[in-house]
């Protein structure tokens, strides 16, 4: 069953064009130009119950000015977005009351507790905003306090938390009141590697045990990679690729990369054609060939062995990380 459903989605940004050189300041209140940024173009998308979703795009695709539409904090220029649970659909920006209940939001990059208190008091003040019953309170801290080992820092003061400690109170705090929806918005920037495996391992038992539906916004494709089965790829506010990540590195990468270091004299130039394939020289002297996942390797191994000595040879499968780097960087230089 859709969790989310997002038709049409649009988000138009107008902003009154600054005036530059003199007085600029003051010839912007008066000037009526207007600069429109589509910041979200038309998107459609749905996300089942249960699902781990990666939304991935460069900086500036409208990431998150659609976790923004989502979460009911902006108004869309048109389209539509309903949040399915009991009671009926609640739209966000027309119901946030009701949206809150069923939605959890951590963002790496600032806090949603309570900076001066010590964090077991954020967690009895989200208990108490969310109406949580008292027992349902106890047995939900307690798993949490020993999913995100807590206890150490459970009496400090939020201000005094490292960030890794901070973004696993946020995480409580998310998850308290049994959110069937989490939204995370770079929950790994700027966490060292066991942070991360903390909080990658408890978002993905969140989601096999508790069910938590989970759309994940990230830079690191390493999050997307172990957590997610689905990616939704923005540019431009458009809705680039939805589906499988193995599918995404078959439709956008369908081949692989053989590395060739030559023995002997070497070519001149920076290009070579061997067996029919072009390669080019790298920076440590080996050349880049790209063979299509359908054609035979072993031509250019016999092409080699007529005019050039093979010393070694190594064949790089695409992953995600190089797809997607190769696509953003075509987005940008196109
Ligand atoms: N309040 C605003 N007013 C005008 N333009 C905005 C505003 N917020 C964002 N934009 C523009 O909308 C576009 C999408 O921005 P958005 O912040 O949604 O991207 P993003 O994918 O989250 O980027 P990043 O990965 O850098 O966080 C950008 O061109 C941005 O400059």
């Amino acid at each position: 069953m859709a969790l989310i459903t997002v038709r049409q989605l649009t988000k138009e940004y107008v902003r009154t064009k600054a005036v530059q050189g003199r007085f600029g300041t003051l010839r912007t209140l008066f000037t009526r130009e207007k600069e429109r940024t589509l910041a979200v173009d038309h998107i459609d998308f749905s996300i089942d119950e249960g699902e781990v979703v990666g939304y991935l795009g460069p900086n500036g695709a409208g990431k998150s000015t659609t976790i923004k539409l989502l979460t009911g904090v902006l108004w869309p220029t048109s389209g539509t977005v309903e949040v399915a649970g009991p009671g009926g659909p609640v739209v966000p920006w027309r119901d946030r009351q009701n949206l809150a209940r069923r939605i959890g939001v951590v963002f790496g990059q600032r806090s949603q507790l309570w900076w001066d208190l010590p964090l077991i008091e954020s967690f009895t003040l989200v208990a108490a905003l969310y109406d949580v019953p008292a027992p349902r309170y106890t047995s939900n801290l307690a798993r949490l306090r020993k999913l995100l080992e807590l206890d150490p820092f459970l009496h400090t003061p939020v201000r005094q938390l490292s960030l890794g400690q901070r973004m696993r109170g946020d995480l409580a705090a998310a998850l308290l009141y049994d959110p069937p929806l989490l939204y995370l918005d770079e929950p790994t920037v700027g966490l060292d590697v066991l942070a991360k495996e903390t909080v990658r391992g408890f978002v993905d038992e969140s989601n096999r045990s508790g069910r938590t539906t989970v759309l994940l916004t990230t830079h690191d494709l390493a999050d997307v990679e172990r957590l997610c089965r689905r990616i939704l790829l923005i540019d431009h506010g458009r809705v680039l690729y939805d589906g499988a990540v193995d599918g995404l590195v078959a439709r956008f990468a369908p081949y692989q990369e053989v590395l060739v270091r030559l023995d002997g004299d070497q070519p001149d130039g920076d290009r070579l054609d061997l067996g029919g394939f072009s390669g080019e020289r790298e920076h440590d002297g080996r050349w880049r060939f790209r063979v299509g996942r359908d054609e035979p390797v072993h031509r250019l191994l016999a092409a080699a062995g007529d005019g050039w000595q093979i010393r070694e040879l190594s064949v790089v499968e695409s992953n995600l990380e190089s797809v997607v780097k190769e696509l953003y960087r075509e987005r940008r230089d196109g």
